[in-house]
């Protein structure tokens, strides 16, 4: 793996989202790892399910993974549990990880109407938020255009948005694959906003899409110009040997993420970096033979 202190990273002050990841992917890979206490985690890891089991966890992980992963993202939903402690501990948590270096993206799955959302990206996007993140994962079922408050909040701040696209999840398509007038899916109407909103954007637009690993075909043209995070693998089964062929062309700009397939070989440092390593390993060697 390359040493980490010796390729720091953009300053995150100076440079919109897009370049700060492709950055990162480049020097460290472009895996993702999540924060995501679990109960059933923190009881493996032989913490307690209380505030303090959520505290040395996240602070664990932080520890072994921010100095090295591009990536971590902090499952919110497993901080908010705990009421306003847990989101002390995700400020804490997620300060800390930015501080080692550590892209942050805030895997909150916000939407709401245009009103609401201004609320939602003043509490993630905005610089001296406690909860600022580098990024943050949006639900556009609302409409995209519900989406623009925070489209523009992680503009002026240089932070980045992941919309929530093509899920991993089996009951997704639902909603996802359903056809509108036009003949285009949910999906890849979500998908053409994404790409008019990176046109031109170089290295890579700040906009990116979530798009499971699981799926067995996206059906829609993923070249966004933009992140495409790859959520599923590990515990949901996907693998790195899936992302060719769900991604073709745009495998250099996949984000592959995993959770608990890394997180359970916790609490010991040395174990977690080792599991994540051999994971970027894997991602590494497939898109250099693919990408
Ligand atoms: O389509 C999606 C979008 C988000 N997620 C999130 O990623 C992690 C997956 O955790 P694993 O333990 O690796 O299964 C979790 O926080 C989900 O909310 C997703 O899985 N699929």
């Amino acid at each position: 793996m390359t040493d980490p202190l010796a390729t720091p990273l953009a300053d995150p002050l100076t440079e919109p989202f897009g370049a700060r990841l492709r950055t990162a992917m480049d020097t460290r890979g472009p895996l993702c790892v999540g924060i995501d206490p679990h109960a059933a985690l923190l009881a493996s890891w032989g913490l307690n399910d209380d505030v303090a089991g959520l505290e040395r966890f996240a602070m664990t992980v932080v520890e072994a993974l921010a100095d090295r992963t591009a990536v971590l993202k902090p499952q919110s939903a497993f901080f908010e549990r705990f009421g306003s402690r847990g989101v002390a501990v995700l400020e804490k948590a997620a300060a800390a990880a930015r501080a080692a270096g550590a892209l942050v993206l805030m895997d909150a799955k916000r939407g709401d109407i245009g009103s609401t959302m201004g609320g939602y990206a003043a509490a993630f996007l905005a610089k001296d938020s406690p909860l600022f993140s580098d990024a943050l994962t949006v639900t556009p079922y609302l409409g995209y255009e519900s989406l623009r408050p925070a489209l523009e909040a992680a503009h002026v701040s240089g932070s980045g948005i992941f919309v929530v696209t093509l899920t991993s999840n089996p009951e997704g398509g639902e909603v996802q694959r359903a056809v509108a007038a036009n003949g285009a899916t949910v999906g890849q109407a979500m998908l053409a906003h994404i790409a008019a909103e990176n046109a031109g954007a170089a290295p890579l637009g700040s906009v990116g899409a979530v798009v499971g690993a699981t799926l067995a075909d996206p059906g829609a043209d993923l070249m966004v110009n933009g992140p495409l995070l790859a959520p599923g693998i590990g515990a949901q089964g996907a693998t790195p040997a899936d992302l060719p062929a769900l991604f073709g062309r745009a495998l250099r700009n996949v984000v592959p993420s995993a959770s608990r397939s890394v997180l359970r070989h916790g609490p010991d440092v040395a174990a977690l970096r080792r599991a994540a390593e051999l994971l970027a390993d894997e991602v590494r060697t497939v898109v250099g033979q693919n990408g």
